[in-house]
């Protein structure tokens, strides 16, 4: 048997990922690359995953952002692999940016810049023009405006915060708030009664809810119907939440002034009243680094220790080390499964130490700490089980790598 203690982890990169983060991993047990070809884990940021044959060897995928629609998360569930993300490390970054994009739209700074851009002549005609000209461009003021935000998670409870403090109204929609993100949300937003109501009264709309079935298109003709006239629509969600053709129907008819967001398309390219940015929203210094240390924490955490914290398929489990010798078995959520891992370890006359066990929708997940060595049969005994998935062996690694 392989002398797990010294093991050494291939971790793949997908993008650019933080050197701040990547460097945590100690070298005397993992190798870094973006061309390994049996990788333990896979590093991604929005790299698409989706039609890829992402190698059998992989028992972790870590997303060093928020969103991971570009991840197969239903074949991970398949294979037991649990996906990570990294909630709220690029949510300032995030807020940041919606701030300055409805100012943006707010003041038209993009038309009057394209303007002064466009004028010639010496600084007398300059200045001359730019007074005749001026009020077309008259914007207006954020106080006692109202922001409607859909999905109040770790970015939009942010949005909120910062728009209160501009003096805006702010309404909120999201009917699967968390307990956590309900108890740090301000009292000031108002709890709209449905999505239709937000968009009934809302001067400027800011979406932040993941892609997933249940919110593609959830920005469609018929909400657009319920829009007040000039509404200012941001996304810096995803694509496919806003139908792109119904939000240039509604710049036509006048229910949308300006879509803002951060995904650009050929339809949104080049139209006066739509502004895109590169998928900016999470590219700055702080979010880029805070993500990586995030992502790389909670991936040794995971390869070392089995602790799961923040995926998007398993559910937290932690277990301080109550032994050296650990198993972890991901598992789907199926009756007797407890009952069977502990028979396969009494029949090898094995001790157990500590256990704990939780599940999430289809999946569940096992740690065991046995009070002595496990054997390579008692592992294979265990994936056979019916309903085990992926079963690891995780004796403490061998000096400076916990
Ligand atoms: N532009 C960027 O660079 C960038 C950066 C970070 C995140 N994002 C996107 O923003 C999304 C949200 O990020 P987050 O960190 O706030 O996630 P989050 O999980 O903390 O919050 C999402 C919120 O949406 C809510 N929600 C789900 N379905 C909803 C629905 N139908 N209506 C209303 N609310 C609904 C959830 O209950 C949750 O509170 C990500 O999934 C990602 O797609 C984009
Ligand atoms: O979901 C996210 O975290 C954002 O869309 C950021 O994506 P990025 O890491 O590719 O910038």
């Amino acid at each position: 048997m392989v002398d797990q203690t010294q093991r050494i982890f291939n971790i793949l990169t997908f993008n650019q990922i933080s050197a701040v983060g990547l460097k945590r991993f100690p070298s005397d047990h993992y190798h870094i690359g973006s061309d390994l070809t049996h990788p333990d884990a896979i590093l991604v940021r929005s790299h698409n995953m989706l039609n890829m044959d992402i190698p059998k060897s992989v028992i972790a995928i870590g997303r060093a952002g928020a969103g991971t629609n570009n991840i197969p998360v239903n074949e991970m569930n398949c294979r037991g692999v649990p996906v990570f993300n990294t909630p709220g490390a690029n949510a300032n970054a995030v807020k940041e940016l919606v701030l300055a994009s409805m100012l943006i739209a707010a003041r038209n700074l993009i038309p009057a810049f394209r303007f002064v851009e466009s004028l010639q002549g010496d600084d007398k005609v300059l200045h001359k023009q730019v007074e005749d000209h001026k009020k077309k461009f008259l914007g207006v003021e954020l106080p006692k405006r109202t922001l409607g935000i859909i999905g109040l998670g770790k970015i939009g409870r942010l949005v909120a915060d910062a728009a209160i403090k501009l003096g805006m109204k702010v309404l909120g929609y999201d009917p699967k708030i968390t307990v956590e993100s309900a108890w740090s949300l301000s009292s000031e937003v108002q709890k709209a009664h449905s999505i239709e109501d937000l968009l009934r009264h809302s001067d400027f709309i800011s979406l932040h809810v993941p892609l997933m079935d249940s919110t593609y298109h959830l920005i469609n003709d018929e909400m657009i119907s319920y829009l007040k006239r000039d509404t200012i629509l941001l996304n810096f969600s995803r694509d496919a939440i806003a139908d792109e053709d119904a939000v240039l129907a509604g710049i036509t008819n006048g229910k949308i002034k300006y879509y803002v967001c951060d995904f650009p398309s050929q339809k949104l390219q080049h139209h006066e009243a739509i502004i895109t940015l590169p998928h900016l929203g999470a590219s700055t210094q702080e979010a880029e680094e805070n993500c990586a240390i995030m992502v790389v924490n909670q991936l040794m955490d995971y390869l070392q220790h089995g602790n799961i914290i923040n995926t998007v398929n398993f559910p937290d489990v932690v277990m301080e080390r109550g032994s050296p010798y650990r198993v972890a078995i991901a598992n789907a959520n199926v009756p007797n499964l407890l009952g069977q891992i502990s028979t396969c370890m009494a029949n090898a006359g094995l001790n157990i130490h500590n256990m704990t066990n939780k599940s999430r929708g289809e999946m569940a997940y096992t740690l065991v700490d046995i009070d002595s060595p496990v054997s390579e049969n008692v592992i294979d005994d265990l994936s056979r089980i019916t309903g085990a998935l992926l079963v690891r062996y995780l004796p403490i690694l061998a000096e400076n790598s916990d």
